[in-house]
């Protein structure tokens, strides 16, 4: 995995787009995030991810645009296909997702970020959707997420306008949860990772599913899904130890399973 490198430490798996200089999206880069994700959705070791970008100034600029200069309609179809297998595999992964931006998150490298559950920016992180600036659109899930996370008019004016926003504005709209100094978001995100880990991986994995049905699905068909999978949770064992933990006064000690 020389663009993608895939590391574990604990229960985290840390992801590190290194493709420079800009840590663009190519096939071979997105086929790798897509194969490591599936890969660490089999290790029920794994309960959190954190993605960042190698280098101090780009977490990553998007798509390679050298693979769109000779307008290859083949390519586009190619490319926004990977584009979504990869970022829709990294958002349905049932432990937590965090991207830890660390510089320039444009085009594809915000849509990883929006793609993940939390983001976490580094202060002097720019981040936008460009890509009608040149031609282009945000193929990779960024119309939806984007839209979702800040509301149609800050998405409207990123996507159609082309803004650019800074990391406190990306605070003020709810694109990013947190901004940390420079140099400071991977160990911040590997921070949250660790109080990921301290909760109980199957209650994690179907909160999850719960928050993500509530982007489609009518509040009558969540809240009966609520329930069940409230009730589900009783097949496991990690519920007994969680609460029989609490009542030990001592550390729960997961199974995820
Ligand atoms: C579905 C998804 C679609 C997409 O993602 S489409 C792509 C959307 N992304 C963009 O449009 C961002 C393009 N990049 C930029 O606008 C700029 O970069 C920045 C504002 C992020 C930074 O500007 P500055 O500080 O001046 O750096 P620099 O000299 O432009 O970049 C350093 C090197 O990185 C290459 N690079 C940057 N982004 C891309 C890219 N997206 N595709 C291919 N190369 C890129 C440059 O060309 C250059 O290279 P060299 O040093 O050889 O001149």
């Amino acid at each position: 995995m020389a663009q993608l490198k895939l590391e574990k430490r604990g229960h985290t798996a840390l992801i590190t787009m290194a493709n420079p200089p800009a840590n663009t999206w190519t096939k071979e880069t997105l086929t790798q995030l897509r194969d490591a994700v599936k890969s660490l959705e089999q290790d029920k070791n794994i309960y959190a991810l954190v993605i960042t970008g190698e280098g101090e100034k780009f977490f990553s600029a998007g798509a390679d645009l050298n693979l769109f200069a000779s307008g290859d309609k083949a390519v586009a179809a190619q490319m926004s296909a990977i584009f979504g297998e990869a970022f829709e595999t990294l958002t349905a992964f049932r432990g937590v997702s965090i991207a830890a931006i660390n510089g320039y998150a444009m085009g594809g490298g915000l849509e990883v970020a929006l793609a993940c559950d939390i983001r976490i920016a580094e202060t002097q992180a720019q981040m936008a959707l460009p890509e009608a600036k040149v031609g282009l659109l945000p193929c990779a899930g960024g119309t939806q997420n984007l839209a979702i996370l800040v509301g149609e008019g800050w998405a409207k004016r990123m996507i159609l306008c082309g803004e650019r926003v800074t990391a406190d504005k990306a605070l003020q709209i709810g694109l990013v949860e947190e901004v940390v100094g420079t140099g400071m978001a991977l160990e911040a995100a590997l921070l949250l990772a660790d109080k990921v880990a301290e909760q109980s991986p199957p209650a994690v994995a179907a909160c999850k599913q719960l928050i993500q049905k509530g982007r489609s699905a009518p509040v009558q068909t969540a809240l009966p899904l609520e329930r069940e999978l409230f009730v589900k949770l009783f097949d496991t064992k990690d519920q007994v130890e969680g609460v029989q933990a609490f009542l030990q006064k001592r550390k729960a000690s997961w199974i995820n399973g």
